[in-house]
């Protein structure tokens, strides 16, 4: 038995929700930018890596995060009367470590639905959440949800943890076009999370709540402009955009040029920039292109939101 498992990439934050609102994202061209994981039979367990950015992962195959979930899976089995099956992962390692993109995330959802569905869905989605978050949160220093629930279950996602609900879907704006830019350089989640401040200005809390808020009931009432001009980002992007070489420009150029929305995806060094004309996200990415991309690791892609979250895609990768 084998089966391959997609996981969409995703941003964090989408500008008015630290920690508690992320998007899933698929470039337009159909380009499948996520990661894959492949659980199949074998006598012994066995990680594999594979893919463009395998080389940025550390070689000891004990240090992937796919170890920590074959571990915790097993332990969640046998908490519930079940053992784990003897089998094998490989990773298709697609998304650039410290990118903004949820990369470890999305090898985290990959690998424990993976496991769930070569188990035959022992547990449900809620509490294979719950589990990924747990698991994100070992890497990045704290548990938040707004890169696995999107991830997992695809769509913009507005985290709830509230009467054993982690995280639903809202509504968002199907012409809306994400550019979203990796640069090729990379930054730590959790040292970009380790200078943001320990408290913040009451006018900010008050900026945050009106702005997301503002941002959730401008997406239900389907007032795209009112939600695009609500794209703030009060507690993150004033700490961290010096962290971004050539952040400024892309704002000058995103106002300039009339983008709906620019901002940080997750922690970045990855920045989106939205619109909702096809003309305009493929100018933007060619300037994006020209002017934000550092290296060969950069790539941009325009992107809309992936409604369908993770999925399994065939049985060989
Ligand atoms: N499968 C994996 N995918 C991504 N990162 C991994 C994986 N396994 C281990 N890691 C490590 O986890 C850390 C992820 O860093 P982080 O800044 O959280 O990345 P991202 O923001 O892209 O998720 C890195 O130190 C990386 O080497
Ligand atoms: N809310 C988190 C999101 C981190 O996303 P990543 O893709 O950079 O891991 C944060 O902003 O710290």
């Amino acid at each position: 038995m084998s089966v391959v498992v997609f996981a969409p990439v995703s941003s964090g934050n989408v500008s008015v929700g630290f920690d508690v609102l992320g998007a899933a994202f698929a470039p337009i061209d159909g380009t499948l930018l996520g990661d894959r994981v492949q659980v199949y039979a074998a006598d012994s367990f066995s990680i594999e890596t594979v893919g463009s950015f395998a080389h940025k992962l550390p070689k000891d195959p004990r240090q992937n995060i796919l170890f920590d979930c074959y571990e915790r899976f097993a332990l969640e089995l046998s908490n519930y009367g079940k053992a784990i099956k003897p089998l094998a992962m490989r990773l298709e390692k697609n998304l650039p470590v410290g990118s903004g993109l949820g990369s470890s995330a999305c090898s985290v959802v990959a690998a424990l639905e993976g496991l769930n569905v070569f188990h035959d869905n022992a547990f449900d989605k809620q509490h294979m959440l719950a589990l990924m978050g747990e698991l994100e949160g070992k890497i990045s220093g704290s548990v938040h949800y707004d890169n696995v629930a999107p991830c997992y279950l695809g769509g913009m996602q507005l985290m709830l943890e509230e009467q054993g609900i982690i995280s639903q879907a809202i509504p968002h704006f199907e012409n809306w076009y994400w550019v979203l830019a990796y640069p090729g350089i990379n930054i730590s989640t959790a040292e970009a999370r380790s200078i943001l401040p320990a408290q913040y200005r009451r006018q900010d809390t008050l900026a945050f709540g009106r702005n997301l808020a503002g941002f959730v009931h401008a997406s239900y009432s389907k007032q795209p402009a009112i939600a695009a001009g609500l794209l703030k980002d009060v507690i993150a992007e004033p700490y961290r955009a010096q962290l971004i070489p050539g952040f400024a420009n892309v704002r000058e150029q995103a106002s300039q040029s009339g983008a709906l929305a620019m901002g940080i995806s997750g922690s970045g060094p990855t920045v989106f920039v939205v619109t909702d004309e096809i003309e305009h996200a493929q100018r933007l990415q060619q300037w994006l292109q020209t002017n934000f991309i550092q290296n060969d690791d950069g790539f941009c892609h325009i992107c809309q939101i992936d409604a369908r979250g993770t999925r399994v895609t065939g049985t060989q990768l």
